[in-house]
């Protein structure tokens, strides 16, 4: 272990933490206050949202039901997803919202909660990919994975891939299901090491989370091109909300979160302005059909060089595969 592998990661992403700042707060003073888009009802549509009881999942949540889709969120705390079901339901009066425990960090949890999905029947048009952890200590999961890959990463790689025929029996070809996964702007300073994903070798949390960020990125790249290649009227983007003043920021050092707590207001989106690209990608007719996108502030922009590595896509997937213990079909298209 190198006596580097722990502060470069760090400054890596207090750098790229940074330029977002930086860059939110241009865009603040210079663009007038743009009235919030208006997107069609969803009367009749599906969607799950991971991690919908808090912060940018909680008020993608609200905004979805709010144009009448039945949402289901999937957490793992019963009590959290009942209060924000209840809130949502006062707040857009919409009863189309409800809960549905799904831990990520358990691959039983994740099979358990698609067993319950499919139990009710109903189609699904839209899933978010948006629970996350971050910066938290060295542990592992309850397969074994490092937190930060086995969690944002590989549950959602897990839940995606069984929720897959659902998407596809819903999705049409002038209504295609949407996947929608939330990255982060720390995936352009994430290296992925294939030969230790799990980050065995050395632990630095800001590197852990990076790489589950890119992981995400490579994923989505991936699926689509897997999507495209069956002819499924299923699209995957993928989506950087910001920086957000959210809860995720809870194992930051002591003196990050009192310069947070002093200057959010100036410098972090609030979590509504922090969801408003992942509700673009999931309702805006102008993202009909259109696949394999990175999507910042509502519009498509460049990913990190590597994350359009195609090779490196291949061998994520298939490792991913079979760390989660389900079949490469990728290897059938390619
Ligand atoms: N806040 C930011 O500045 C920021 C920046 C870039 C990306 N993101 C990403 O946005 C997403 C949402 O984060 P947020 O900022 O709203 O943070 P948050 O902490 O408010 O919300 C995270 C959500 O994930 C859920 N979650 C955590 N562990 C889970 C588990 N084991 N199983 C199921 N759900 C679990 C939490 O319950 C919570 O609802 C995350 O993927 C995060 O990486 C956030």
């Amino acid at each position: 272990m190198s006596l580097l592998s722990a502060p470069v990661p760090l400054l890596r992403v207090y750098w790229i933490g940074l330029l977002v700042i930086l860059h939110q707060l241009r865009h603040r003073l210079l663009s007038r206050c743009p009235a919030a888009p208006v997107f069609p009802t969803q009367n009749g549509k599906v969607a799950i949202v991971t991690g919908g009881a808090k912060g940018i999942g909680y008020q993608t949540v609200k905004h979805l039901a709010r144009l009448g889709m039945h949402v289901i969120i999937a957490g793992n705390s019963e009590s959290e997803g009942q209060e924000a079901v209840r809130k949502i339901q006062e707040e857009t009066s919409s009863g189309k919202v409800e809960f549905l425990y799904c831990d990520l960090a358990s691959m039983k949890s994740i099979r358990q909660f698609v067993q319950r999905f499919r139990a009710k029947n109903c189609p699904l048009h839209v899933l978010v990919n948006n629970a996350g952890v971050m910066l938290v200590p060295e542990r592992k999961t309850e397969d074994g994975f490092e937190e930060h890959f086995g969690l944002n990463y590989l549950g959602h790689f897990l839940l995606t891939n069984l929720l897959l025929d659902k998407l596809r029996q819903s999705g049409t070809h002038s209504h295609n299901a949407r996947i929608i996964t939330v990255s982060s702007a720390t995936h352009y300073v994430g290296k992925l090491h294939l030969s230790d994903l799990q980050s065995r070798c050395s632990y630095s949390p800001h590197g852990a989370y990076a790489q589950s960020k890119l992981a995400l990125v490579l994923f989505t790249y991936q699926l689509q091109h897997l999507l495209t290649a069956n002819e499924s009227h299923v699209t995957a983007n993928v989506v950087d909300p910001g920086v957000v003043n959210t809860e995720l920021y809870k194992h930051v050092f002591w003196v990050v979160k009192v310069a947070k707590w002093m200057t959010a207001w100036l410098f972090f989106k609030t979590p509504e302005e922090g969801a408003s690209t992942t509700i673009y990608a999931a309702v805006s007719p102008e993202m009909e059909g259109v696949g394999g996108c990175y999507l910042y502030n509502e519009e498509r922009t460049k990913s990190a060089d590597i994350a359009y590595d195609e090779e490196l896509q291949r061998r994520l997937w298939t490792e991913s595969c079979k760390m989660v213990g389900i079949s490469d079909k990728s290897s059938r298209v390619s």
